[in-house]
């Protein structure tokens, strides 16, 4: 068997983790785990106690424990031991990055350097369904009907998370709390950044250096989501 591929793409929000995230999916056949949809499936649908922990730091919008985020990642990693995979939200703390680093080698870390005028543009073009997460813009991924979630026609939504103040708040957080798992991963020498104001102008350079590494595939990809 190749050996197995193990990728993690960080960036700050609106920076088109998610967007990337499934190009290289589909591209390259690889399982893609969001971290935060997980977490977010495990709060829609386990009424544990965990589930209910989680839930409520997704509701107040803070980063579950680290101890916790570890604990439900574990299975679900051990799940796709036998699949190249991308992480995308995980690691988001140098903690959960030395979890990661205990239980496996990474191959690549692509980090998503954008400029918080791009961001901020794209954030007020952001609308969202927020039962499914499913993510539109309406300049580059406008949905079919104006205002309608593809698939269920229901209302899309803009997220208070999304305003200028908050993704100001955002942006400083994730600055700080990303620098220590940079520097580790730098360390490490499988961090690849990657600057740009257009997904569709960076994605090329990610595609050439992931080919380098994989095999273009028959997609086997699909976004994993709750155990
Ligand atoms: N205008 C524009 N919007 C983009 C581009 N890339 C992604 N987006 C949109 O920006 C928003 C954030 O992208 P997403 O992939 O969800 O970013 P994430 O928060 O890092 O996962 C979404 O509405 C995307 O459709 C781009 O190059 N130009
Ligand atoms: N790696 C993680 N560690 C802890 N909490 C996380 C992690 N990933 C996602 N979350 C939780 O999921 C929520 C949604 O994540 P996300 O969609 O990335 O939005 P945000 O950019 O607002 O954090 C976060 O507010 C947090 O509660």
């Amino acid at each position: 068997m190749a050996k197995l591929f193990r990728a993690v793409i960080m960036g700050p929000p609106g920076s088109g983790k998610g967007t990337i995230s499934k190009r290289i999916a589909q591209n390259f056949g690889l399982e893609y785990l969001s971290c935060a949809q997980f977490l977010q499936d495990i709060a829609a649908t386990k009424n544990t106690e965990e589930g209910v922990l989680v839930k409520t730091y997704i509701d107040k919008r803070m980063l579950v424990p680290d101890h916790v985020v570890t604990r439900l990642m574990q299975p679900r990693l051990e799940q796709l031991s036998r699949h190249s995979w991308l992480l995308e939200g995980y690691p988001r703390t140098v903690v959960q990055a030395r979890s990661l680093n205990e239980l496996y080698q990474l191959d690549m870390v692509i980090s998503l350097n954008i400029p918080y005028s791009t961001l901020s543009d794209r954030m007020s073009d952001k609308w969202i369904h927020p039962a499914s997460g499913r993510v539109y813009n309406m300049t580059f991924n406008p949905p079919r009907v104006k205002g309608k979630d593809d698939v269920t026609g229901e209302p899309l939504i803009q997220s208070e998370d999304d305003k200028p103040e908050a993704l100001m708040a955002r942006l400083r957080h994730y600055k700080d709390v990303a620098k220590p798992i940079f520097d580790l991963y730098k360390s490490q020498g499988i961090l690849h950044s990657f600057s740009g104001t257009d997904t569709d102008r960076i994605w090329p350079y990610i595609n050439s250096i992931l080919s380098t590494k994989l095999p273009a595939g028959p997609s086997e990809s699909r976004q994993t989501q709750t155990p």
